[in-house]
């Protein structure tokens, strides 16, 4: 099981050498690994447009990592896994084959079968699976969440006829950091009671159900019945694609929130970074309450621990996971929700099968691949503008302004010059993001600035410095 998982992580270490962190993140991070049997390797992912996606243009890269590692690999096999996550279960004999997973997830024969029944509104409404699992009562909150989580309560609590305070609710935080969880807690509690129809969709879902809709002539139908719900709850939407059915949300948006149904999304990113949407959507979705999940601090990773410790004791009355275990988890596996959760279900694996009690130095052995190197701190655009104007002594409105002293010009460049060297962001985003300029005046700071440092000391130190703060 361990050099299994050990060659899965270094696979996955090579995918993000060759394509670069935020590819790996968009394209690869939830890509899951399945099985691997003679010369061909299982992985997954959670949306058929990831696996389209990385069909269509990653499908080499990722065989040419795979034989790096292991060369009699022939064939990838990219399937899409269920959004209802598995269910441990007790007292299901072990099939012994099973028991070489070698991703987070619980292993198979730990698995439900059955899953608790959905909301019957919801399923009408022909909305994406829900978790039993992801509700108010399993979302732990801290620091990193406490707001989306107070605007999640209050959504979930609002009554019919209730003035809606905040719409749309946008949620976005990185892979992992409880998005999906919060938002399903929503739809879980929103249909708890028969008053509101609340329906959840992934993006894909939603664009899917659409597509879908189209072909069989019932679009009308379609549209009508999500108009027809008090609450819209919309899950990664990043992955919303397409010309038609970006115009079919535009308008569903504006018909839900004229109508004052609420709408809640959640995506990888803020609505300004959806670069494929029309700024007429991007505006309305920035137009009602933008709240960022950060990463999770070491209390928060603590109690999801504990949390999930907790679920699994239902089940599973005498797994026990000592204080020091729980720390050191907490302490040493700090980037996502998800690998926390894989880790317990390791752990909850390793004592069943074997009989075991867990110990300090199996979680050690166990969860070694979930253990990541500190990522280099992600730069945001805003961030830049934030720490230049700081430091010069004018306003971010200045940089985005379209002055031209020269107090506010040379800043200007120096922002553009440090976005474009500190984040992934194109010449025309970065334009779009100064005030609507267009991307040769970026090209002509970012060239001017290049020129500068290499002979001005004094600016040479400044951009430094900058890169100081702004990486710290
Ligand atoms: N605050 C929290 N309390 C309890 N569990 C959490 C919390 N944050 C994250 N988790 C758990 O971490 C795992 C990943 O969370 P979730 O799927 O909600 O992330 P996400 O932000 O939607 O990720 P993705 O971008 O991949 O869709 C889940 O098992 C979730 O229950």
């Amino acid at each position: 099981m361990t050099s299994e998982q050990d060659r899965w992580s270094r696979v996955k270490g090579r995918l993000r050498t060759s394509v670069g962190e935020d590819v790996y993140t968009s394209w690869f991070a939830r890509m899951d690994l399945e099985g691997v049997q003679e010369e061909s390797v299982r992985l997954s992912v959670p949306t058929r447009f990831l696996k389209s996606w990385i069909q269509a243009h990653y499908a080499e890269r990722v065989l040419s990592c795979w034989q790096a590692e292991l060369p009699e690999v022939h064939r990838i096999d990219l399937t899409v896994r269920s959004a209802v996550r598995p269910v441990v279960q007790p007292k299901e004999a072990p099939a012994p084959v099973e028991a070489r997973r070698m991703d987070g997830r619980p292993a198979p024969e730990l698995r439900s079968t059955a899953t608790a029944p959905v909301s019957a509104t919801h399923d009408a409404l022909g909305g994406s699976p829900l978790d039993p699992r992801l509700t108010f009562a399993s979302f732990v909150v801290g620091r990193a969440n406490t707001l989306a989580h107070a605007a999640a309560r209050q959504v979930a609590e609002g009554r019919r006829g209730d003035p809606v305070m905040f719409n749309p609710l946008y949620i976005h935080a990185g892979v992992g950091l409880g998005k999906t969880h919060l938002l399903q807690a929503v739809t879980w509690a929103g249909n708890s009671g028969s008053e509101r129809k609340v329906l959840y969709l992934t993006a894909e879902k939603f664009m899917y159900g659409f597509v879908a809709a189209l072909k069989t002539q019932t679009a009308l139908a379609f549209k009508e019945a999500l108009r027809g719900i008090d609450v819209l709850v919309i899950d990664d939407l990043q992955f919303l694609q397409g010309k038609s059915t970006q115009a079919e949300f535009c308008h569903t948006l504006n018909a839900l929130i004229d109508a004052g149904r609420q709408v809640v999304i959640a995506a990888d990113r803020p609505p300004s970074d959806l670069e494929s949407l029309d700024d007429r959507v991007r505006s309305r979705l920035a137009g009602g309450l933008v709240v960022e999940m950060g990463s999770l601090g070491e209390d928060l990773r603590l109690g999801i621990l504990k949390s999930r410790v907790a679920a699994a004791r239902a089940h599973h009355a005498s797994f026990d996971v000592p204080e020091e275990v729980l720390n050191y988890l907490a302490r040493t596996i700090t980037h996502n929700g998800r690998d926390l959760e894989g880790a317990i279900n390791r752990l909850l694996a390793h004592s069943k099968l074997n009989n075991q009690p867990v110990t300090l130095e199996m979680a050690e052995r166990e969860v070694r691949d979930l253990i990541r190197p500190q990522e280099p701190k992600r730069i945001k655009i805003e961030d830049i503008q934030r720490v230049v104007a700081r430091q010069y002594n004018v306003s971010r409105s200045d940089l985005l302004s379209s002055r031209r002293t020269a107090n506010v010009v040379r800043p200007r460049q120096v922002a553009m010059y440090l976005a474009k060297t500190l984040t992934l962001r194109s010449l025309p985003e970065i334009g779009r993001r100064f005030g609507g300029r267009d991307h040769t005046t970026v090209l002509h700071a970012v060239r001017k600035i290049e020129a500068l440092v290499s002979k001005d000391t004094a600016l040479s130190e400044e951009v430094e410095s900058l890169k100081r703060q702004l990486q710290e």
